[in-house]
């Protein structure tokens, strides 16, 4: 049935007004001044005191996904049910490809995976080695409504692509009017340090943390940025965690460059201090790549993505059990990499940004939701409340207060990084598709209810790369055009005198 949500404060990223919104068949139908609009059929929803805001968009999450030998606890259906219950609506997860590297392969598998979701999704699609068959397979993906593709510049001997890989991907991607998603760490650095580390006896969780120091993400992401401006494409780095990374990608675009920086609810949200807890679980939980970093580093990204260095924050959402995570009790190169927060991370940005003072509302939107709609080619249907766009919208109450835990998260998983966090601000409502899904305090899902959303290629981040590449084409031939003209038959013709 239609809703009228009455006497809230609807956010967008450009402005907030105290405004009444109607919601039917599931689209915003319309938005009005406070008692203009006129349903009778439509169940009314209290709104006052509330923020009325886009849903959340996760730009990065892992669900249903084999990594490092282990399958993740949460599949589509406990994900996104968790993400529901956090206030976020959709998401873009990670397509690895299937053993022996078949992208089409692994892609139809994720398909079938996400036929149990419960809200919108769409993919990125994992590129791990190079050949004409994945060219060709690019370009049929990219048919089928998918425009971004990762590369990951860590996990030697597995997952890691060599720069020759993604000096060809990001040409390939320029030509298709796809965005390049980068995993930016120096993995053949990284290599000698693991080593090192375990030979000196390090093997707890505290040797992945010093195997993987800001510099190998700094270096990383400038070579990213890099290739990036050769092939003049724009650029998508995922997971920025630490202050010169984010401060390369800032120096970037103020010299031009389209690139975006993602930063994750881990990185605002926590420092490394727990990863020395003498208690192997409690260190366990935090092991993630790149790792999260020390109060220095969470500040200044936190800074950054308030201010405009970054311009949006996603989870990376990987969560593993404890008993997942013992796997690397006797080295920390067995252990499954990566944290929770897809439940989490609409709270614990309200909390770092808004909280802080850092932040406006809209801004919170813009990072939270609009942005991410906006490079990933879903804006105006997602990232916004207007006339017109999917009724993917949450109610915030900003005075009430909760305490995360795992005894009370969605995620299957047993352990939670945000364990104990207090937050001020809690959504209290989430409606998915024009229904209410989370009251609050229970969930009302339907599995299968999830479309999948295809992405056209060519978006908004392309939008006058053609005239850049002219412009650029003449300044770099400055004496003319090329090929130079030589009379090389009079040339030989005197050779041969
Ligand atoms: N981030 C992490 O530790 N695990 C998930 C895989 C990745 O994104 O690197
Ligand atoms: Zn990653």
């Amino acid at each position: 049935s239609a809703l009228h949500l009455k006497g809230g404060v609807v956010v967008n990223a450009d402005q907030e007004t105290l405004a009444d919104l109607l919601i039917d068949n599931g689209k915003v139908l319309e938005v009005g001044p406070p008692g203009s609009l006129m349903a009778p059929d439509a169940e009314v929803i209290d709104a006052s005191g509330k923020y009325i805001m886009p849903g959340g968009i996760d730009t990065h999450t892992h669900l249903d996904s084999l990594f490092m030998g282990q399958n993740t606890p949460d599949d589509f259906f406990s994900g996104q049910a968790a993400a529901l219950a956090g206030g976020t609506t959709c998401h873009l997860d990670m397509v690895m490809p299937q053993k022996g590297g078949d992208i089409l392969g692994g892609y139809a598998r994720y398909r079938e995976a996400a036929k149990r979701s419960v809200m919108d999704y769409s993919f990125h699609i994992v590129i791990t080695h190079w050949n004409d068959q994945v060219e060709e397979a690019m370009g049929k993906l990219v048919e089928q409504g998918l425009q971004s593709f990762k590369f990951f510049m860590a996990y030697k001997g597995k997952l890691q692509v060599s720069d020759e890989l993604l000096a060809h991907a990001f040409r390939r991607c320029r030509q298709l009017g796809a965005i390049p998603l980068v995993h930016a760490e120096n993995g053949d650095a990284i290599d000698k340090e693991q080593q090192r580390l375990i030979k000196a006896g390090i093997t707890g969780p505290e040797g992945h943390q010093l195997s993987r120091p800001p510099i190998v993400e700094e270096e990383a992401t400038f070579r990213a940025v890099m290739f990036a401006n050769l092939a003049n494409v724009p650029l998508f780095v995922v997971h920025v965690m630490s202050r010169g990374a984010m401060e390369v990608i800032a120096k970037a675009r103020t010299a031009g460059q389209r690139v975006i920086g993602e930063t994750l609810a881990s990185a605002i949200g926590l420092n490394q201090s727990l990863i020395w807890s003498s208690d192997f679980t409690t260190a366990s939980k935090f092991v993630m790549s790149p790792p999260i970093r020390t109060e220095e580093h969470r500040l200044a990204v936190r800074a950054g993505l308030a201010g405009g260095a970054l311009q949006l924050v996603a989870t990376d959402h990987c969560g593993w059990t404890s008993a997942q995570k013992a796997l690397g009790r006797e080295s920390f190169l067995k252990m499954p990499n990566g944290v929770n927060g897809i439940e989490e991370r609409m709270h614990v940005a309200w909390q770092q940004l808004i909280n802080s003072g850092l932040a406006s509302p809209s801004r919170f939107v813009e990072v939270t939701s609009t942005a991410a709609a906006k490079v990933f080619n879903l804006y105006p249907q997602k990232g916004v409340i207007q006339a017109g766009a999917d009724a993917d919208v949450i109610l915030l109450d900003p005075n009430a207060e909760h305490t995360i835990s795992a005894s009370s998260h969605h995620s299957k998983g047993d352990i939670n990084i945000f364990e104990g966090n207090k937050i001020r601000g809690k959504v209290v409502m989430t409606i998915s598709q024009g229904k209410v899904v989370w009251d609050g305090s229970s969930l009302h899902v339907q599995r299968g209810a999830g479309r999948f959303l295809p992405r056209p290629a060519f978006g908004d981040l392309y939008k006058g790369l053609d005239e850049r590449d002219a412009i650029r084409s003449a300044e770099m031939y400055p004496y003319g055009p090329v090929p130079v003209k030589r009379d090389l038959a009079a040339l030989h013709a005197k050779q041969e005198l």
